[in-house]
C-alpha cells in the first residue's frame, strides 16, 4: 500500500465537518497563499521547527547536530537555516520539545489504525474523518487510497481543499467524499496567481464539478483585507455561484494563528493585516449587496 507524508492526526476535532472527527493532515501544497496559517504544511518533506520560548539553553542539540547548524542565540541555541538539513537529530534529543519535527511517512494501514480508534464516536455523533493539509489532494495516489479505505469502512469523509488538483484525481475524490470544505480565494486568475502562486482555472473547473455532483459542498473564503475583499471580486463570486443557486459563503476573516510556526521555521512573517470589527462589518455588507449570505465560521 502507498505511503504519504502526514504532519498531524487530530482526534476529537469539532471544526472540520459534522460531529466528532479525526482530521488527517497531509503535508505538501502546490499553492503558497500569502496568508497561510500552516506554513509547516507546504513542503512535502519533513521539517524541524524550533520554538525559542521552550528552549532552556541546555545545549544538547549542539552536541548532536552533524552540520554545525545549532548556533548561540543569547542564552539559548537557535539554528542556522542555511546549514540545517532538517535531519531531526536535535529534535530527538531535545528534553523540552523546543525542537520538533513536522512530517512523517505513514502507510494507509498506519493511518487507518489511528482513525479506527474513534469509530464509536463517529457513529454516535454523526462524525467521521476529514482530510486537510496542506492540500490533501496533492497527496496523489496515497490520498485516493486513504479516501477509499475510509469510505469502505462506511465512515463519513470530508475533504478540506483549495481545489488545485488534476481533474481526473478530483473526479475520483468526488466519488469517494461525502462533503467538501471548498475554498474560494479569488475569482480573477491574475489576482489568484499573485496571492497564491497559481491561477484558478483548474480550481474553478473542480469547483463546478463538485457543485454539480450532488455531494455536499460548503464554500469557504479566507477573507483578506485589501486582497480579495473588493466589491468587484465579491460581485464575481455572486455571479459564479448564482449558476448553482448557492448564496451561502462561510467566511474566515484573516487571523495570525500561524505566527509562531513562521518563527519556528525561521521564515519571515506574512504581510497581512487583520480586520477591526468595523472594517469587517463594511466588507460583509458588500456580500449582502450582491445577494450573498456570509456566515463567519
Ligand atoms: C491550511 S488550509 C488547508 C486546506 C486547503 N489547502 C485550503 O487552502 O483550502 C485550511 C483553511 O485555513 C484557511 N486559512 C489559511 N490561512 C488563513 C488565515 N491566515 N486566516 C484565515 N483563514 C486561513 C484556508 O483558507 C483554508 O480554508
Ligand atoms: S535538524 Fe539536524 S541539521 Fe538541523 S539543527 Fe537539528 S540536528 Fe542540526
Ligand atoms: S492552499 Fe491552503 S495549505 Fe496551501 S498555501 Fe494556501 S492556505 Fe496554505
Amino acid at each position: 500500500m502507498s505511503q504519504g507524508m502526514i504532519y498531524n492526526i487530530q482526534r476529537m476535532s469539532i471544526h472540520d465537518g459534522p460531529g466528532l472527527r479525526t482530521t488527517v493532515f497531509l503535508k505538501g501544497c502546490p499553492l503558497r497563499c500569502l496568508w497561510c496559517s500552516n506554513p509547516e504544511s507546504q513542503k512535502t518533506t519533513p521539517q524541524m521547527l524550533y520554538f525559542e520560548a521552550q528552549c532552556t539553553g541546555c545545549g544538547t542539540c549542539k552536541d548532536v547536530c552533524p552540520n554545525d547548524a545549532v548556533i548561540p542565540l543569547g542564552e539559548k541555541f537557535g539554528r542556522d537555516t542555511a546549514k540545517c538539513t532538517d535531519c531531526g537529530l536535535c529534535a530527538e534529543s531535545c528534553p523540552t520539545k523546543a525542537r520538533e519535527m513536522s512530517g512523517r511517512l505513514m502507510t494507509v494501514e498506519e493511518v487507518m489504525k489511528e482513525v479506527q480508534k474513534d469509530s464509536l464516536f463517529y457513529e454516535n455523533s454523526g462524525g467521521g474523518v476529514t482530510f486537510g493539509g496542506g492540500e490533501p489532494t496533492a497527496g496523489g495516489q496515497f490520498f485516493l487510497d486513504m479516501l477509499e479505505a475510509v469510505h469502505n469502512e462506511g465512515f463519513h469523509v470530508t475533504v478540506d481543499t483549495c481545489g488545485f488538483c488534476p481533474a481526473e484525481r478530483f473526479d475520483k475524490t468526488i466519488e469517494l467524499a461525502d462533503l467538501f470544505l471548498f475554498d474560494c480565494k479569488h475569482m480573477d486568475p491574475e489576482q489568484h496567481k499573485k496571492l497564491t502562486g497559481q491561477d484558478n482555472a483548474i480550481i474553478l473547473r473542480n469547483m463546478r464539478a463538485a457543485l454539480s455532483s450532488g455531494k455536499q459542498v460548503r464554500i469557504r473564503m479566507p477573507l483578506m483585507p485589501n486582497m480579495n475583499d473588493s466589491e468587484e471580486n465579491i460581485a464575481a463570486m455572486a455571479e459564479f455561484f448564482k449558476e448553482f443557486d448557492r448564496n451561502e459563503i462561510e467566511i474566515m476573516p484573516c487571523h495570525a494563528f500561524g505566527k509562531s510556526k513562521y518563527l519556528a521555521l525561521g521564515k519571515s512573517l506574512p504581510e497581512v493585516s487583520q480586520y477591526t470589527p468595523e472594517q469587517l462589518k463594511v466588507v460583509l455588507e458588500r456580500f449582502a449587496r450582491h445577494g450573498l449570505n456570509p456566515v463567519i465560521v
